[in-house]
């Protein structure tokens, strides 16, 4: 049985992470965290999340519950991420990371601990939306270089602080590998006032921030005469967070590595 803690337990992810943990019978509830000082710092873990009392109560120190858990799941912020990412090398335990938003140094400095921490790090749990990655690359390699324009539209809950999303940018990369082109070179993140035409290679962003969108992203293959649109469109965090718990049990079982979702789905291999 993995032994799970929820770092973040009172977000919107946290929250629905405790049911998810809650409908599995491979992992156990072991622990939740809060920010240091937050006055929900004992409070039941269960009640929190809307699940019911389950004699859990949370903490707001990972060393208050350090011999408690094997797995951290993680949906947080970046500099809570790495903060926790060097607390499970120095003790141990391996990580689900899920926080999106991560600059370019950020991610050098997770990817420094690849040696050391077993981790699985994805923008995005769901199965859908690693099975849409499989098919941009297939739609990729036959349509970007026969003239189509390519752009990535992301829509999310007036609440989500990074943009483009984690996920937004995952596409947009899987798309730019498949016909050797850089989002550094290529990413245009940005269109106002006199801004010119779009030139052919270009791969294009546009974000969208309202009420209480789940998750949704399109990759729009467009040429004179005909569109190709494909999307995924989440309509409950639940599905990330079945998504994290797979995502846990499996890690729990790998030695030192950096792993994503295509990894812990089997998706690599096909
Ligand atoms: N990979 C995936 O499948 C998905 C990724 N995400 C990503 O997950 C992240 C979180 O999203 P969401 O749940 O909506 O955000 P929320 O803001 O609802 O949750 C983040 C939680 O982390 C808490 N927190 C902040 N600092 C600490 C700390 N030092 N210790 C413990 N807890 C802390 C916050 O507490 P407080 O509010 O008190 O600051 C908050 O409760 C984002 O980066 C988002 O993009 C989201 C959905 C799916
Ligand atoms: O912040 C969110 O809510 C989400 N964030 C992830 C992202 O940035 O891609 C995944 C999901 O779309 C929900």
């Amino acid at each position: 049985m993995t032994r799970i803690a929820i770092v973040g337990v009172a977000g919107r992810m946290g929250r629905t992470l405790v049911s998810a943990v809650n409908q599995d019978d491979g992992v156990t509830l072991a622990g939740g965290i809060v920010e240091p000082g937050s006055s929900l710092a004992g409070a039941d873990i269960g009640e929190l999340a809307g699940t019911g009392k389950n004699g859990v109560a949370a903490v707001d120190s990972l060393d208050a519950i350090k011999d408690a858990f094997d797995v951290l799941i993680d949906f947080t912020a970046p500099k809570v991420t790495l903060a926790n990412l060097a607390f499970c090398a120095e003790h141990g335990k391996a990580i689900v990371i899920g926080t999106t938003g991560m600059n370019d140094d950020e991610i050098e400095e997770l990817d420094r601990y690849r040696d050391r921490v077993p981790m699985v790090f994805a923008p995005n749990m769901s199965v859908g939306v690693n099975l849409t990655l499989k098919l941009l690359e297939t739609a990729a390699k036959a349509l970007g270089d026969e003239g189509y324009d390519i752009e990535v539209i992301e829509a999310h809950h007036r609440h989500k602080v990074d943009a483009p999303s984690g996920t937004a940018i995952k596409m947009g990369e899987v798309v730019a590998d498949s016909l050797n082109r850089t989002l550094k070179e290529h990413g245009v993140f940005e269109r106002v006032g006199q801004c010119g035409p779009r030139t052919d290679k270009e791969i294009g962003f546009a974000t969208v921030r309202a009420g209480d969108i789940v998750g949704e992203h399109t990759v729009m293959f467009a040429t004179e005469g005909e569109r190709i649109e494909i999307t995924h469109k989440a309509s409950s965090r639940m599905t990330f967070a079945r998504g994290a718990v797979r995502a846990a049990r499996w890690v729990a079982t790998q030695q030192a590595g950096r792993f994503d979702m295509q990894d812990v789905l089997g998706l690599n291999e096909a």
